[in-house]
């Protein structure tokens, strides 16, 4: 079974050299100021002119404005934009209309009543992303929290289009993570992590190796 993997919050080239030649099919780059992953737009402009053709470079944004995707989309070569915030459909369709690119939207899933979402958001989205639901604490970031969900709630379930697992995943338990949920494609930040924010080569390497074992 192939499992293509996203790595996320890429912020140095050598963790992103790491991604590249270890497998990953998707490369992320945080546009999110409070995010300890948070990249400048110029620096990931020179990180994402190092991915290869075939590579897709992933902007990840919450909440982001107009004028914020524009600084950012104006000068990175993105082939993606992640939504991880509270966007409606109606701006998710705004959003690809005005920009002309693919839209991934993440849903965060706490339990069962929160699976509706996801059909409301596959009415615009091109792709979905399932992550956890933050903690309810102030000081949580609206994902990358490291924070696996109840994967059975995926399990045996189908949805109107390509979709990622995300939340908590690690080299050690992503086996069992797809095995529960039937995934294809899966995307990690934390779980490759020596501390918030920061990529261990390593970590990158034995996580893509998990999922090209599957
Ligand atoms: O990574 C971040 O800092 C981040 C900030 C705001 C929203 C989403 C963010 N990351 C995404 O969250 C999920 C799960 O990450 P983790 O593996 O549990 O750390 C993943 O899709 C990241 O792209």
């Amino acid at each position: 079974m192939t499992v293509l993997t996203k790595i996320c919050g890429l912020s140095e080239p050598e963790s992103l050299r790491a991604a590249v030649t270890g497998g990953a099919r998707y490369v992320g780059f945080v546009f999110y100021p409070p995010s300890p992953r948070a990249v400048a737009p110029a620096l990931a402009a020179d990180l994402a002119r190092l991915v290869p053709t075939g590579i897709r470079s992933v902007g990840l944004f919450v909440d982001p404005d107009d004028e914020f995707l524009e600084h950012v989309v104006g000068q990175v070569p993105l082939d993606l934009i992640q939504l991880h915030g509270k966007e409606t459909p109606r701006r998710v369709a705004e959003i690809k209309a005005r920009y002309g690119m693919p839209v991934m939207k993440a849903v965060k899933i706490g339990g069962p009543e929160d699976l509706a979402a996801a059909l409301e958001a596959a009415e615009t989205a091109d792709r979905l992303l399932f992550d956890a639901k933050p903690p309810a604490k102030v000081a949580a970031l609206p994902g990358g929290n490291g924070i696996a969900f109840d994967w059975t709630l995926l399990a045996g379930r189908r949805w109107p289009k390509p979709w990622m697992l995300s939340g908590g995943l690690t080299p050690e338990n992503v086996a069992e993570a797809v095995r529960v949920t039937g995934a294809t494609e899966i995307d990690v930040s934390s779980g490759v992590e020596d501390r918030p924010g920061h990529k261990d080569p390593a970590l990158v390497r034995a996580f893509l190796d998990a999922a090209a074992r599957l």
